[in-house]
């Protein structure tokens, strides 16, 4: 079976802004591209109220104003810093603000040459951008990084990794099949909103940014017939790999208008957790767990929902003794190595692109 050449290993720092627009996650990988050697330092830099509402006012363009680029370089720049050791390189995935593949666009702001030249560190940056041109979904781009993880944890049939953010994805990996370009190692897609709906009705109706430990929800019973019309969304027909936009499933969130607060909370939760059962269909085969990450796993109603819809082990990733906060912006470490060393970030199996392909563009600072 072929495995990938091993390189030498550098630190690097992977950044995630992602589509919850809580703020953003910096985390220190040591890692050649292909083997994970070790975790370091990690950092969360929020978004305060007003800098979420700039971001929030760019979703769905596709060209942002210069002062919420800024911010978003700015706060990336003031989450580096705090990290307390050295990398050689900086994996920037951006915000994303638009995502419409099958029209050949997705848009992720914010500019690798600047934050390359106040940070004073190569940065790979524009990951999804290649793959799209490419025919490819341009997301999930986390399972390349799930392949190395399911490695590192040393698993040895087949496990998931679920992150539910803003939006949830899902990887299925069979660690036995060594390369993760290989047919066979991998399949994931998103599998429908997560956390978005109930955080935009938390805001809208309690002014609060989510629904904390699901309590809210706990106290509330779903409305299935709104669930099970979820579910008829086209969005189910497709096969994987398939991705969505943050706001895709707007209507869903307008069919709990009439709900009360408690009831409304509870049915969206119900919803992401339909979404996942919905996902596991598309499972080559049984899974032994289903790893769980993204700021989804603290919601305890979500965790039951999730459990009780799913037919084996569902546990937060630290379960396996790693971060489930700062996953994502490891993954962005780890494809910036792979980046840098030319390998390939994306297969079809996990975006539907042609060929294996690497996204990501290098900005070196200058002098
Ligand atoms: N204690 C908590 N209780 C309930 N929900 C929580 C808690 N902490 C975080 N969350 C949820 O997790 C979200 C943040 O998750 P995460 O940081 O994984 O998302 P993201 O990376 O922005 O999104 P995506 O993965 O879609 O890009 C919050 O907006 C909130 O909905
Ligand atoms: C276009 C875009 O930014 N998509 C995000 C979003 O957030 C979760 C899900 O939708 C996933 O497809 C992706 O992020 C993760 C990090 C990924 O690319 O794997």
């Amino acid at each position: 079976m072929r495995h990938e050449a091993r390189g030498e290993p550098i630190w690097v720092a992977g950044c995630m802004s992602g589509t919850s627009l809580d703020g953003v996650d910096v985390a220190l990988v040591h890692t050649d591209g292909v083997e994970i050697i070790a975790f370091g330092d990690s950092h969360f830099r929020a978004y305060a109220p007003a800098e979420q509402a700039l971001l929030r006012a760019a979703l769905g363009t596709w060209d942002a104003p210069a002062q919420t680029v800024e911010l978003i370089e700015t706060a990336h720049a003031e989450a580096l810093s705090c990290l307390t050791e050295p990398f050689d390189l900086i994996g920037f995935h951006g915000q994303t603000f638009n995502h419409d593949p099958d029209n050949g666009r997705t848009y992720q702001a914010g500019d690798g040459a600047v934050l390359a030249e106040v940070m004073g560190v190569p940065v790979v940056w524009d990951f999804r951008s290649a793959d799209v041109e490419m025919g490819g979904q341009g997301a999930p781009l986390a399972p390349f990084y799930h392949h190395a993880l399911a490695r590192h944890i040393r698993a040895t049939s087949p496990v998931v990794f679920l992150n539910m953010g803003g939006v949830g994805n899902l990887t299925w990996v069979d660690p036995a099949v060594a390369d993760p370009a290989a047919q066979g190692a991998l399949v994931a897609f998103d599998t429908g909103p997560a956390n978005a709906p109930v955080n935009d009705l938390m805001q809208a109706r309690r002014g609060k940014p989510y629904d904390a430990g699901g309590a809210l929800a706990a106290q509330g019973t779903p409305d299935m017939a709104i669930v099970a019309q979820g579910l008829e969304h086209s969005y189910f027909l497709k096969m994987p790999p398939k991705s969505l936009d943050r706001n895709d499933f707007n209507d869903v969130l307008t069919a709990v208008d009439d709900l009360s607060d408690a009831d409304a909370a509870a049915t969206l939760t119900a919803f992401a957790a339909a979404c996942v059962a919905r996902a596991m269909e598309h499972c080559p085969a049984p899974p032994t767990a289903v790893y769980v990450c993204g700021g989804g796993r603290h919601n305890a109603t979500l965790m039951a929902m999730l459990a009780a819809g799913i037919d084996c082990t569902v546990e937060a990733v630290e379960a396996v003794g790693l971060d489930g906060d700062m996953l994502e912006a490891q993954a962005f470490a780890y494809l910036a190595a792979r980046a840098k060393r030319g390998l390939p970030t994306s297969a079809p199996s996990t975006t539907g692109v042609a060929a294996a392909i690497g996204g990501g563009r290098v900005s070196k600072p200058s002098g």
